[in-house]
């Protein structure tokens, strides 16, 4: 498939060579103060893993810790083998990690194919953009559709999908989701997780996200990590977590929404 042609970063074998992320002993938080009191987490190669957990128990602040957005205390983070504990946002891209927003960040007042190419706004080779923006476009359809469509008038699926779309520009071997679900109806939850596992099967993508939506959250993925007070309390394949009685009861609510 397209994001992995011979211009892709070379992939490693996550069997051969352990897991493609590897979080150990994450010590992080705000003013002095940690949240994270030493939190473990893997992701191999083509996996989509969740991470859940009840409000204020850290989930945001390990995303912030993961994409240097706030001093990592203690432990470490390594990706494909290499160490980036601490790396920035622009050296993260680099390495070949996506971040994609809660928030939405698309250019309402530009068409679609102009928000796909900003994923590549510092690239000056036009042959290249044109390359990777059709490849996006292989990969969403729909969206290949409204190419000419100001993105402002894209539902909110649509817009989740342009910015997942957009993020894949780089090539990244791992696209960090933050609440891929806020702000959608159930509908387009399941449209857009829907997505996310064709862009797995399809292109050899791996996830990582945290999720409120606990329930659509662990069904879709392939293992889900539960984080209490920063510190993960539950790990395992994300349906097995969910027919767990101490999750079901703390996180799902027994016979209630998961929300
Ligand atoms: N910038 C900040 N300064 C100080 N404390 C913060 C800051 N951001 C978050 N916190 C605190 O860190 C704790 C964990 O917050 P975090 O946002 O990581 O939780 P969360 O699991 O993502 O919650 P939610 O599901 O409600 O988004 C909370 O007690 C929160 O008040």
């Amino acid at each position: 498939m397209p994001i992995s042609e011979p211009e892709a970063a070379p992939r490693t074998d996550g069997a051969e060579r352990g897991p493609l992320l590897e979080v150990r002993g994450l010590r992080a938080g705000y003013r002095g103060v940690d949240i994270l009191h030493g939190v473990d987490l893997d992701v191999a190669e083509g996996e989509i893993v969740c991470v859940v957990g009840p409000n204020g128990s850290g989930k945001s602040t390990v995303f912030k810790a993961l994409y240097g957005l706030i001093d990592v205390r203690e432990g470490s983070v390594v990706f494909g083998g290499e160490d980036i504990t601490s790396h920035g946002p622009q050296q993260l891209l680099t390495a070949g990690i996506a971040l994609v927003p809660q928030q939405p960040a698309i250019f309402p007042a530009m068409t679609v194919h102009e928000n796909i190419e900003l994923g590549m706004y510092l690239e000056r080779d036009k042959g290249k953009i044109r390359r990777r923006v059709a490849e996006v476009f292989e990969l969403f359809p729909k969206l290949a559709a409204r190419r000419s469509q100001q993105a402002g008038t894209l539902s909110g699926g649509e817009r989740r999908a342009l910015e997942i779309g957009r993020s894949l520009m780089l090539r990244p071997r791992l696209v960090l989701m933050d609440e891929p679900s806020v702000g959608l109806s159930p509908v387009l939850v399941h449209e857009v997780f829907e997505q996310l596992r064709s862009l797995r099967d399809a292109a050899g993508l791996t996830f990582l996200m945290i999720e409120q939506n606990a329930k659509s959250g662990l069904e879709l993925s392939d293992r889900g990590y539960v984080i209490e007070r920063g510190r993960v309390t539950y790990s395992g394949a994300g349906a097995e977590l969910l027919a767990d009685d101490e999750v079901r009861r703390t996180f799902l609510g027994v016979g209630k929404d998961s929300r």
